[in-house]
């Protein structure tokens, strides 16, 4: 069976008093992410993870941020379309591995949640799926909790 890996990266810059929403769950802190749409940064790796396994460009590409349908729009809308792009295409979802880079809050607490929110939208298992953190250990413009960041990969296979 052909199987590809695809690798997603997202950077969203924290503003105070904004909701932060990260796996499809409002993540309660100070600050939250800022961007066109929820700016769920996570998502949006896990997306660009998806598109890239199966060549199909980027985020921006599909749901560029100066067409107002995208604006505040929740992010695990923009996956479940992903998801049907690479299905149209004959690939089937395989695991997804994700990585969130912040320095608080601790987001252990949340994972579970996000990852049945990110199972639901990418129609697999939650087994299927795994989420981790680490902070920065204080350095750069994540240890400045000034933005945060989120890597994907996934593996997709022929139907
Ligand atoms: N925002 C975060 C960051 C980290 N975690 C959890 O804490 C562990 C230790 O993190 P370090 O960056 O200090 O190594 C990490 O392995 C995560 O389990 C978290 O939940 N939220
Ligand atoms: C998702 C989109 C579209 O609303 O907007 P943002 O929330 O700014 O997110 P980004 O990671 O810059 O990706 C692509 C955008 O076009």
């Amino acid at each position: 069976m052909k199987i590809k890996v695809g690798f997603g990266f997202d950077v969203h810059q924290l503003k105070a008093g904004h909701p932060f929403v990260l796996g499809g769950v409002q993540v309660q802190h100070h600050a939250g992410a800022f961007g066109h749409s929820d700016a769920d940064v996570l998502v949006h790796a896990i997306c660009d993870a998806l598109l890239g396994a199966a060549n199909l460009g980027d985020i921006g590409h599909h749901f560029p941020n100066t067409d107002e349908r995208w604006r505040g729009i929740s992010s695990l809308i923009l996956l479940e379309e992903c998801v049907r792009l690479l299905g149209e295409r004959g690939w089937a979802l395989g695991n997804i591995d994700a990585m969130l880079c912040l320095e608080a809050p601790k987001i252990k607490p949340y994972i579970p949640e996000m990852k049945q929110k990110v199972a639901i939208a990418a129609g697999i298992d939650p087994d299927d799926i795994s989420i981790k953190a680490t902070t920065n250990e204080t350095m750069g413009f994540v240890g400045r909790q000034e933005g945060v960041v989120a890597y994907a990969v996934c593996l997709i296979e022929r139907k």
